[in-house]
């Protein structure tokens, strides 16, 4: 099955499903679209801003339902309808920060109701949510000094970050923390400190990064642990072409991206991995740094991160557009085991611009995916026509899926564009230009022009 153009027969659709079928996917073969809804493969935008609007409708007149994650919700609904170019009204908008800011803790963070204990999660769901609503009121609720001692508190001694106060320690956190920290400009070296080793510690022999040590490696965990190590210029350390050998055999038959070895296909994973290849597709230098060292014999490409050989300069120190300070010592290499340690970020390293010059970049680079593919699944089989998105045929529409649907079909529009603010050009679309969403700044997951409105809000304060 290789949907290569725009022009797939109906007859080649219903081989697409038939074949999906035999791979056992589709348990429910009545729900998939019938063939006159599938001729065009259009993304029915005004159904999923029906559907959305209602939920968010629903969330401003009770604020009741899924006690401990209407922050994620907001998050959900509000990026999904930005996605599509959609901006709220005013009564909207002010009811979702009001109630943001009252789950916002006195001390910093923000939980997932209002009374509740502050969490790492819920926290990058209201700010990546205050983000998206942009301007003045909203971004100026934040809290950024009590956020920021929120985010020391949930600091572990070790590097890594804990969920909430005594909870787990896990790749989730240490990205939301670093994540928020860096959209508000408040990330520093006290924040980064050991981080990168944490995230080491779980990248696994299969090459993509498990929740924590000894654990599998998983979509999920594969974007927060190569993103938080972009964010922290520390991007290098990991094995990347490990990473995308994993990454790369998680595209099913199906055309769908599954999270890990031998699961089935989920349309939310249209994200977690289509995002991974978004972040690689921006690292040519480390890529090709890595890519020549294994030329060179010295890097088995299967093999673990910790079998990269080093270049010999140690003092080798630069910053690049990847956020990426390229700093190699060799003792870390030498114990044939686990790393000794990454080195402490350089002070060269220029935190608060990290996310920005990343995304600013050209990239010359097409996508290491198959994203027409990718638009075929998320259109015709995580698409619901009645407004929002699945996992897969069978399952129920829900605002999570919704949303990392259309972040991974955001992500597949842009793959083959050199940057991400200008039109990618017909043939990289699946379906009718119309189908076209908004770009989103791939290390955070915010549309691209709501990202840059906060970055210059939050520049310089
Ligand atoms: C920013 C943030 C909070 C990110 C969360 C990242 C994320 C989606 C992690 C995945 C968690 C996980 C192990 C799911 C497996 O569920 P499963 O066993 O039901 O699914 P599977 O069969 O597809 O693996
Ligand atoms: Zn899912």
């Amino acid at each position: 099955m290789e949907p290569t153009d725009l022009n797939l027969t109906v007859t080649q659709r219903e081989q697409c499903m038939v074949e999906a079928q035999v791979f056992g996917i589709y348990k429910h073969f009545s729900d998939l679209p019938s063939r006159a809804q599938t001729v065009m493969l259009e993304l029915v935008r005004d159904k999923h801003i029906e559907y959305l609007t209602d939920g968010l409708q629903q969330l401003g007149s009770s604020f009741r339902v899924l006690d401990a994650n209407r922050p994620w919700l907001c998050y959900w609904i509000l990026h999904s309808l930005a996605l599509l170019g959609e901006y709220v009204d005013d009564e909207l908008e002010n009811n979702a920060v009001d109630f943001l800011n009252r789950c916002q803790d006195p001390n910093g963070g923000y939980s997932g109701g209002p009374g509740q204990m502050p969490h790492l999660a819920t926290t990058y769901a209201a700010v990546n949510a205050l983000v998206t609503l942009g301007g003045q009121r909203s971004l100026s609720s934040i809290n950024r000094d009590k956020l920021y001692t929120f985010l020391r508190r949930m600091k572990d001694p070790s590097g890594g970050f804990r969920m909430h106060e005594a909870g787990e320690i896990d790749v989730r956190a240490c990205y939301t923390a670093i994540s928020v920290a860096s959209v508000l400009n408040i990330l520093d070296q006290e924040l980064v400190e050991n981080v990168g080793n944490y995230i080491l510690s779980c990248q696994t022999y299969e090459g993509g990064i498990a929740g924590e040590p000894g654990s599998e490696a998983h979509g999920g965990y594969t974007f927060c642990g190569l993103a938080t190590m972009i964010l922290i210029g520390q991007v290098h350390g990991l094995n990347i072409t490990g990473l995308m050998n994993w990454v790369v055999f998680r595209q099913g038959v199906e055309c769908g991206f599954q999270g890990r070895t031998n699961k089935l296909v989920d349309g939310c994973y249209s994200f977690w991995q289509g995002g991974v290849f978004s972040l690689i597709q921006r690292l040519r230098t480390v890529v090709n740094e890595q890519l020549v060292m294994m030329d060179d014999g010295k890097q088995d490409g299967s093999s673990r991160c910790t079998q990269i050989p080093v270049k010999s300069h140690a003092s080798e120190r630069k910053q690049d557009s990847e956020g990426t300070s390229s700093q190699y010592d060799e003792s870390r290499w030498e114990q044939g085991g686990a790393p000794a340690g990454l080195p402490r970020s350089p002070d060269l390293i220029n935190l608060s611009n990290i996310g920005l010059s990343f995304v600013e970049q050209h990239t010359e680079n097409g996508p290491l995916f198959h994203s027409l593919a990718l638009q075929q699944y998320i259109l015709l089989c995580s698409q619901v026509l009645n407004g929002g998105f699945r996992d897969k045929p069978g399952k129920a529409r829900d605002y999570y899926h919704t949303c990392y649907c259309l972040s991974g079909l955001s992500v597949c529009q842009y793959s083959c564009s050199k940057d991400l603010d200008s039109s990618p050009l017909p043939h990289a679309l699946f379906g009718p230009y119309s189908n076209l969403v908004e770009s989103v700044h791939p290390l955070y997951n915010i549309v691209l022009n709501r990202y840059h409105a906060a970055h210059d809000f939050f520049r310089g304060s």
